[in-house]
């Protein structure tokens, strides 16, 4: 499967004693050079996922055993449908049936629900223990291994119950990237190309040009792209670990994205398929509140659908959309508040008027 092990580039997150490296290069996964720097410990827990598994457990396991004296494993079912309390528990069932330390380390084998689900886990497990992300998916990659919002689902909404907690790395083996299926890459593209509209409108240009050669996986072409992303969400983190305020230019798409999510049920869209429906809906608000001008929300839109993204959203009915996203995090006291695009680049939190929110979801629905 792999080239010879080569880290690329080593993009540092900036959280003082809570600081890490996110690793980015080739065959890192079975590269026992990879793991040093790890916390002490006599036992490692590896979670993954029963797709996973037969591709890249085995693999992680030996390169593990030089570091600790037991490396243990839990295999989850697959699917956003299982990142609820009933899984996490199968977490928490292996953790203790194996005696398991406070000083174990936790590492998630798998993209961002079996990544989200650990890192819940290691923040509550005997109060905390370390853990190390190992995202393969492209979403995970260039988003959800990176910055600590870990969490499961509630039946009525999106990551409703998690916790702030950091990894202490994150190692992304981009050869990984080779069996992810097509839909899935597609997924991740969405969460790549949001960063553009929020903060890098050149990177939204280097993506135009080259969605054709990422499409295809060009190795230089996706190690450019994890990098890059990986860059800008470690500087919005690093300033703003919590989302106090700026972090939530993150979570553009995301007000409607989740409410698609929820609302359909969740796993019958990606979430990065609803994501990038949602900044279809995110940008249309964004051109009707009169801050991007209609050139420019085609613009992402086309992008969008290049990347086989959907940008028409399903017919949930506007009422049902408006309860799903009054239950959003970031809505105070019932008022939604969504993540628009100030200016190509430029993203900030606002209201919206509720007529003008039912403008964007019946032109954006199919
Ligand atoms: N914490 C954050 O900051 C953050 C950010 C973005 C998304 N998320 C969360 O991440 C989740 C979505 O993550 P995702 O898109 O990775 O979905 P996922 O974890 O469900 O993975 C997608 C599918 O690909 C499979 N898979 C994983 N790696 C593979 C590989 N290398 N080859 C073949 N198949 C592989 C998985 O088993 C799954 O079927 C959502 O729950 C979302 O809420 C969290
Ligand atoms: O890291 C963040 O902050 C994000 O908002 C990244 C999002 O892509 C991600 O989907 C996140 O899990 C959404 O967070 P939530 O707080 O809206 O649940
Ligand atoms: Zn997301």
């Amino acid at each position: 499967m792999s080239a010879a092990p080569a880290v690329l580039h080593e993009v540092p997150i900036d959280l003082g004693d809570r600081a890490y490296p996110i690793v980015i290069g080739h065959g890192l996964l079975g590269a026992a050079g990879t793991w040093s720097g790890l916390p002490k410990a006599s036992s490692a827990m590896v979670v993954t996922n029963t797709t996973v598994a037969p591709l890249y457990l085995r693999s992680l396991t030996e390169a593990l055993k030089p570091h600790f004296r037991d490396v243990h494993q839990v295999t989850l079912p697959d699917g956003e449908s299982h990142k609820d309390w009933q899984t996490l528990n199968l977490v928490f069932d292996a953790l203790l049936s194996r005696h398991s330390d406070r000083k174990t380390v936790l590492f998630a084998l798998g993209g961002g629900v079996v990544g989200d689900m650990t890192g819940f886990a290691a923040a509550c497990y005997m109060r905390g223990v370390p853990f190390v992300q190992v995202p393969t998916t492209l979403l995970a990659q260039v988003d959800s291994s990176v910055g600590g919002k870990t969490a499961i689902n509630h039946p009525l909404g999106k990551n409703m119950i998690g916790a702030f907690y950091q990894p202490v790395r994150v190692v992304c083996d981009l050869d990984t990237l080779d069996t992810l299926p097509a839909r899935e890459f597609s997924a991740g593209l969405a969460e790549v190309i949001k960063y553009g509209p929020i903060a890098d409108m050149e990177f939204l240009d280097w993506i135009e040009a080259n969605l054709d050669a990422l499409m295809r996986r060009e190795p230089a072409a996706v190690a450019h792209a994890v990098r890059r992303s990986c860059e800008i969400k470690a500087r919005v983190v690093a300033q703003d670990e919590r989302e106090g305020g700026l972090r939530a230019i993150l979570n553009f798409g995301h007000t409607f994205g989740h409410a698609i999510e929820a609302g359909l049920g969740y796993g019958e869209w990606l979430h990065g398929e609803a994501v990038g429906c949602g900044m279809a809906m995110g940008i249309e608000l964004s051109r009707r509140l009169g801050l991007v001008d209609a050139a420019f929300a085609q613009r992402l839109t086309a992008l969008l659908q290049r990347a086989q993204l959907p940008v028409r959203g399903p017919r949930l009915g506007e009422d049902r959309y408006l309860d799903l996203m009054r239950l959003d995090k970031k809505a105070e006291g019932g008022d939604i508040r969504f993540v628009v695009i100030e200016q190509p680049g430029r993203a900030a939190m606002r209201p919206a008027p509720e007529a003008m929110v039912r403008e964007v979801l019946a032109h954006c629905t199919a």
